[in-house]
């Protein structure tokens, strides 16, 4: 019987734990899954450095539509490792793989890594227990924006919660904060519920767990106009009902 792992890498290389490390190490194969999200300094190339093994880059195509290639090596009693940036079972895709393994009767085993969920509610100081679902924003399919962002902070917000809002990764375009930000308000332009306001706090999280991280609470039309550099970037839209310590934790936010 041969073991997938599917292994979280945190959000940049000081982030790795032993247990990636450890596992990576004895793994007979390595995918790095190139798709669901995105690090400064975490990268097939960087993974083999660290690691010492050939690691192969894997597209969305591979992982979600070709899963056959993997559990071939499994059958061919080769232990497989999935790296992904961040959690291997945060905000991705990785679960139908897990359970067909099992099903095919290998063993199957997460490695969690540093989220960029658990990492940008910490680093926001919003208190953990008023986040309400999480959503992202996807790129227009021919010129049509989707409402489900919109929806799901209207949902929220009328329950008091605050809304992680991810930002869309495609092979070949990465959405910034500043774009998310100009399509929530031409949602609210649209719909007209009130759920967005150009004068409403917003938490932009850029490049979090690199050097240059930052996070910073704005409004949002001081979001609109401000260039938040490379991305990665994630948003946070608070609760309108934020207790006082939130208040006073937003303000020490730079
Ligand atoms: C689909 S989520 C995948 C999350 C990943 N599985 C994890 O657990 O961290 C990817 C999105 O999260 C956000 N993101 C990921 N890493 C980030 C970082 N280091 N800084 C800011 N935003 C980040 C971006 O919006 C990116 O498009």
């Amino acid at each position: 019987m041969s073991a997938i792992h599917f292994i979280g890498l945190g959000l940049s290389k000081r982030f790795l734990t032993n247990a990636a490390l450890q596992t990576l190490r004895n793994c007979d194969v390595i995918y790095f899954d190139f798709y669901t999200s995105l690090s400064c300094d975490l990268s097939p190339e960087s993974l083999a450095e660290i690691t010492g093994k050939k690691v192969v880059s894997a597209t969305r195509d591979l992982l979600e539509r070709r899963e056959r290639e993997i559990l071939l090596h499994l059958e061919n009693g080769k232990d497989v490792c999935i790296a992904t940036v961040g959690d291997p079972m945060i905000a991705t895709t990785h679960v139908s793989l897990f359970t067909e393994a099992v099903r095919r009767g290998h063993e199957a085993k997460v490695i969690p890594g540093l989220s960029v969920h658990c990492y940008a509610i910490s680093r926001s100081m919003l208190s953990s227990y008023k986040f309400g679902k999480s959503v992202t924003i996807t790129f227009p399919v021919s010129g049509k924006l989707d409402f489900t962002p919109y929806n799901v902070i209207k949902q929220n917000r009328d329950r008091g919660l605050h809304t992680i809002v991810y930002l869309d990764l495609k092979e070949d375009m990465v959405m910034t904060a500043q774009l998310a930000i100009s399509y929530l308000l031409k949602m609210e332009d649209e719909l007209k519920e009130r759920v967005i306001s150009e004068d409403d706090l917003v938490v932009i999280g850029e490049r979090l767990g690199c050097q240059d991280e930052r996070m910073r609470a704005l409004r949002m039309s001081e979001a609109l106009a401000t260039d938040f550099g490379k991305p990665p970037h994630i948003i946070i839209i608070p609760a309108r009902n934020l207790y006082d310590m939130e208040v006073e934790a937003l303000k020490c936010l730079s």
